[in-house]
């Protein structure tokens, strides 16, 4: 369990993390999202004492990370891929951090093996990919088998077998009931991964809640109909009091407002053919870009937009105009 109390943090004149308050519990993979700046990292070296709160608190276990004798044994981290000393091997790295922590030496080799790194053990870490840096960072974070893994970006640089690995582990070290808080700018990932979510902006909190109450809420699911009698089925529609929207680049029908179950057998009552009855729901990805649209502060535009265009995907959906995120704090 880690607990935020109205944790701020400000360099001069910026905000970096605003009044966050939240808990991030055991047993599940959290995951923390954010648009570039909104704090995430800082709020992670927060919870490592690496920065000083200027006001608030965060308690690991009820302590604060200061006060934990033996840390790696209680909270394991990967905020840095190449934080490792470059001119140790990775063995060395790892045997350092273990001996700093009454770790015994097995484990070393038993972390190494875990990563995949046992055949490059006694390899300079300067010499690493970045895939391999990443590695050694989790064997770090895992060496003291702590109840508490916080990752920041830990698939980066990773291959597709190296993304797999680590979803599952922290998918398993979650069912073994530690606490798994984890950034990732990846949301397909994030959305394989994490069961929670806490989300930020402008150091803000936007959201705490769980993946799946996350999308729904942030999103509009509908329902997507492709029929050759479009006419006919409108008017069945209508007359049902149902609204179909006519989408012509697809020669669909998009609604909302009613199951594919319900839209199904009225179809079937009226002996109209339909081609496709598709439920659609909205991904992360679209569910994290509404939300955090205002408070993105680097925009990228493509060519031909103008500077002040939308923050929203070009390819949003047109029900998303006027869409209004509800924040909602604790569950
Ligand atoms: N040491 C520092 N000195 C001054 N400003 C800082 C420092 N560290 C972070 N900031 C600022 O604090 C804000 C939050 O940065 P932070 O790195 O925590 O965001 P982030 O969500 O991790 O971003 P990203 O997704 O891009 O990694 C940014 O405006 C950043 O420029």
């Amino acid at each position: 369990m880690i607990e935020l109390e109205g944790l701020s943090k400000r360099f001069g004149t910026t905000t970096a993390v605003d009044h966050l308050s939240c808990q991030i519990r055991p047993g599940v993979v959290t995951g923390f999202l954010g648009p570039n700046g909104a704090g995430k990292s800082t709020t992670m070296r927060m919870m490592l004492d690496l920065d000083n709160p200027t006001s608030g608190t965060v308690r690991v276990y009820g302590k604060h990370y200061r006060e934990l004798s033996e840390p790696l044994r209680h909270v394991g981290a990967l905020l840095d891929a190449k934080a490792m000393h470059g001119g140790r091997s990775a063995y060395n790295n790892l045997l350092c951090l273990a001996q700093s922590n009454r770790i015994p030496r097995r484990r070393v080799d038993e972390v190494l093996d875990l990563v995949g790194l046992t055949a490059v053990a006694k390899k300079k870490s300067k010499g690493f990919s970045l895939g391999m840096s990443q590695r050694l960072g989790i064997a770090s974070a895992l060496l003291g088998d702590p109840e508490i893994l916080m990752f920041d970006e830990p698939v980066n640089g990773l291959d597709p077998e190296g993304i797999l690995w680590i979803r599952n582990l922290m998918k398993g070290l979650a069912a073994e009931g530690r606490t798994i808080f984890v950034s990732s700018h990846l949301m397909s990932e994030m959305a394989l991964t994490a069961d929670h979510l806490v989300v930020i902006g402008q150091g803000k909190l936007l959201a705490d809640l769980p993946m799946a109450d996350f999308i729904q809420q942030n999103s509009r699911s509908y329902v997507r109909l492709r029929t050759p009698q479009q006419e006919r089925l409108k008017d069945v529609l209508h007359d049902a009091g149902i609204n179909a929207v006519s989408v012509p680049a697809t020669g669909t029908l998009e609604i909302d407002g009613a199951s594919a179950e319900q839209l199904g057998e009225l179809a079937a009552q009226h002996q109209i053919v339909l081609h496709e009855l598709s439920p659609q729901r909205a991904s992360l990805e679209e569910a994290f870009m509404r939300m955090t649209a205002d408070s993105v502060e680097y925009h990228a535009h493509a060519p031909g937009m103008a500077a002040d265009g939308p923050a929203r995907p070009t390819d949003a959906p047109a029900w998303g105009a006027g869409f209004q995120a509800t924040p909602k704090a604790g569950e």
